[in-house]
């Protein structure tokens, strides 16, 4: 049997593939490319390019692959834009979801592992965040993947699904042998930024606001090693497959850095000066999110290795260093 990946060829998906072939599993993955690149897909994964919320490509891929298990990672992830494009949000995100749980059903596929976020929860009431606290988003991003999760809730309940949603927190580093690494476009995540810097493709870094109510000024948030992230989801498809309940993890690394903390981490393992300056504040940024992970931890055995944010910054540079554009030939300045 195979497990699907959707979204395999992005920057958390990719990594996943990467894993799951490493444990000898048989790995489908289908991407539109439109925000994943195909360079990043594992060699031996059978791939399909089209999109979740074509039904009949859905069915397609379906009928043709032996699928026990899906991940989905096929979703639009920024913040900012979600906040301008609302509908395109819901709709590849939310109407994807709605068609991917319709093939599911038909096809009798019983298990999803579902990649959520942190943006689900919105400014928290207090840290560490665990699962029970208020889900309040204040981004259309976060809107969308706490329907996507209420879809999953009710259509599993109804048809016999199990399903496990990862509410991640800040995700970073790369693979350790460096083939695959993190690249957006348009690049926002920070990490990414400080190491442009570094290389010198960006003059300098802007922090967004240095007056929240945090010991520098500066957003503090959990920073959380991509390997270790992608451990968590082997763990819960194990989970699954051994019939585990529906359940929802947060995954962070229970501790938390700030902006000005990053940079001058960035500047330790990089040996780069890495120019600063203090810009205005980002709308919809909550000050503090620092994660519980303790439940995954305790459900599905998560022992998160790679928690030295040195290591983690150490592991994104030595993507960034060796693939200075990324996975493009230009980078924008
Ligand atoms: O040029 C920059 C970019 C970011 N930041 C700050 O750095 C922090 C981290 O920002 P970023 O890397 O964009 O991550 P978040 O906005 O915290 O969001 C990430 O983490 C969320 C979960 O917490 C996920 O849902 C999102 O997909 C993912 O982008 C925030 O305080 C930003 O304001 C800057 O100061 N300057």
């Amino acid at each position: 049997m195979s497990v699907l990946v959707l979204g395999g060829a992005g920057y958390i998906g990719s990594h996943a593939v990467y894993q799951l072939i490493d444990q000898g599993e048989e790995v489908v993955v289908i991407d539109n490319l439109q925000t994943g690149h195909q360079e990043a897909v594992h060699p031996n994964a059978q791939f399909y390019q089209g999109d979740i919320r074509d039904a009949a490509f859905l069915h397609n891929v379906f009928a043709q692959e032996s699928i026990d298990a899906v991940i989905h990672f096929a979703a639009n992830s920024l913040v900012g834009e979600s906040m301008e494009k609302p509908l395109e949000y819901f709709d590849n995100n939310v109407y994807g979801t709605q068609v991917l749980l319709k093939a599911m059903v038909e096809h009798k596929i019983k298990h999803v592992v579902f990649s959520s976020t942190a943006a689900t929860y919105g400014e928290p009431e207090s840290v560490p965040i665990t699962e029970m606290m208020r889900t309040e988003p204040t981004s259309t991003y976060g809107e969308t993947k706490l329907t996507m999760e209420k879809l999953m809730k009710w259509t599993a309940q109804a048809h016999g699904i199990s399903f496990v949603s990862l509410r991640y927190f800040n995700v970073a580093g790369a693979r350790e042998t460096a083939e695959i690494g993190e690249d957006h476009q348009p690049e926002t995540h920070l990490i990414p930024i400080i190491l442009q810097a570094a290389l010198g493709q960006r003059n300098q870094v802007t922090i967004f606001g240095d007056d929240y109510d945090t010991p520098d000024g500066t957003c503090i948030r959990d920073y959380v090693h991509i390997e270790d992230l992608i451990e968590a989801h082997l763990l819960a498809l194990n989970y699954l497959r051994t019939g585990g309940d529906s359940n929802i993890f947060n995954l962070g690394s229970n501790q938390g850095f700030s902006v000005k903390e990053m940079i001058e981490t960035a500047r330790t393992v990089t040996g780069k000066e890495i120019p600063a300056v203090i810009g205005e504040r980002r709308a919809g940024d909550p000050s503090i999110l620092i994660a519980s992970s303790d439940k995954a931890m305790q459900v599905l055995g998560w022992n998160p290795r790679r928690t030295l944010i040195e290591q983690i910054m150490a592991d994104a540079w030595n993507w960034h260093s060796k693939h200075s554009s990324g996975y493009r030939k230009v980078v924008e300045k």
